[in-house]
């Protein structure tokens, strides 16, 4: 398993965001017009070293070792015989089994999580890539298994259910297809909520129908960006196109630079050639999630406000009244789990088959247990409106 560079402490080091200095990214505040666009300055990050925590991360972790932890593969062993390999597999299940201790299994503590939404409405997030479908070499063939597909919709059937992914809107609409559910793509930069009275903060909201002819509301807070990440996401995909395996994915507010397939000796490459591009775009940064950089905006915008917003705009955002439950892997998930945590609301849950810090409150292995548990959840609901 890939540990903290110093094994110091068995705990994965959480992915890191690039290194703004290495990259070369200058703090200016000033939004970048590229086409005349207006730029409306309340959702820009203000501080966005601080609030990114991108000088915490570079301190203690550098890009390079942030790459190769990023989505480690724990299991990859190198087999010299059978009793190192028995030896280190049980060195791993007790340092799984000592972080379960601050992180509990969502499914071994059901009762406690169902005692605590008892009289309150409970309103499930969801994170798509490595908690809806496996993480898979090839971001296209990311498909959700049908049975994953059904536990959604049941759960769905009880419980106000969003989608809040990484993935452009369009592409994780695709791949869920199920229409009674909220999504928000682009990290939360791309929602499709329901119509209702929203607070008067969110001016950005337009109306507009969905495929199924219903009115519904569209928030895009990053939308005069969609001419520079156009331009980015060209140039990305020009400069990369000679390193095999390297994958640039349209996200529509972010661009996705996958390097899950690309030899290790080419990593430094890619942060070089991303670096490059970068330093022309200082109103965009750079984020690190699994074996992928993610471009986006310098935007005071995450899936933590996501998950406000459509609390807000389902009418759900009476804490005493609604027990909001986000399940997600990623540590773009960590901003939706720190929300729920700071306000003393809801859990967050956090799948993954090793341990990592994480401000969620439980634990799920894998997409497997993340059906478990929505099947549950919707076996529970169905009894107790016997
Ligand atoms: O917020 P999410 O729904 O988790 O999206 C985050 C990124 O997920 C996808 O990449 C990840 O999954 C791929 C498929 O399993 C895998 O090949 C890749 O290595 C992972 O990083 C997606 O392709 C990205 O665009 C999303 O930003």
């Amino acid at each position: 398993m890939d540990l903290k560079a110093n094994h110091t402490s068995p705990v994965l080091a959480d992915p890191a965001p690039m290194n703004e200095s290495m990259l070369g990214l200058h703090s200016a505040m000033l939004p970048y017009s590229p086409n005349g666009a207006t730029f409306s300055p309340a959702l820009f990050l203000t501080i966005p070293r601080k609030k990114t925590g991108i000088l915490d991360d570079v301190k203690s972790v550098s890009w390079l070792d942030a790459m190769r932890a990023s989505s480690p593969t724990h299991n990859k062993v190198a087999a010299k015989d059978l009793s190192h390999d028995q030896q280190s597999s049980n060195d791993t299940d007790i340092v799984y089994r000592n972080w379960m201790l601050k992180y509990p299994s969502a499914l071994a503590s059901f009762e406690q999580i169902t005692n605590s939404a008892r009289g309150k409405r409970l309103v499930l997030f969801l994170d798509y890539d490595g908690t809806l479908s496996p993480i898979v070499d090839n971001p296209d063939n990311a498909f959700m298994s049908r049975a994953m597909r059904a536990a959604v919709k049941n759960a769905a059937k009880y419980f106000p259910t969003a989608i809040i992914s990484g993935r452009s809107r369009d592409k994780v609409c695709e791949f869920v297809r199920l229409t009674e559910l909220y999504y928000a793509g682009s990290h939360g930069m791309d929602i499709m909520g329901p119509v209702q009275p929203v607070s008067k903060d969110h001016k950005k909201c337009i109306r507009s129908i969905d495929n199924q002819g219903k009115e519904v509301i569209l928030f895009q807070p990053a939308s005069e960006f969609l001419p520079m990440i156009d331009e980015v996401l060209k140039a990305l995909i020009e400069k990369t196109k000679d390193i095999k395996g390297a994958k640039v994915e349209n996200n529509k507010f972010c661009v996705s630079v996958h390097y899950r397939n690309v030899e290790e000796k080419y990593w430094t490459t890619i942060a070089q050639y991303v670096e490059e591009v970068m330093k022309q775009y200082p109103r965009l940064r750079l984020t690190h999630g699994r074996k992928v950089l993610e471009v986006r905006p310098v935007l005071d915008w995450d899936k933590g406000k996501a998950v406000e917003f459509l609390l807000e705009s389902l009418g759900l955002s009476n804490s005493d009244e609604v027990l909001p439950i986000y399940i997600g892997d990623d540590r773009t998930d960590e901003d939706a789990f720190k929300v729920l945590k700071d306000s003393n609301r809801g859990y967050g849950i956090l799948v993954s088959s090793v341990p990592k810090e994480s401000n969620a409150s439980y634990s799920l292995r894998d997409p497997s247990e993340v059906m478990d548990f929505l099947k549950r959840l919707a076996r529970w609901k169905m009894s107790s409106a016997l």
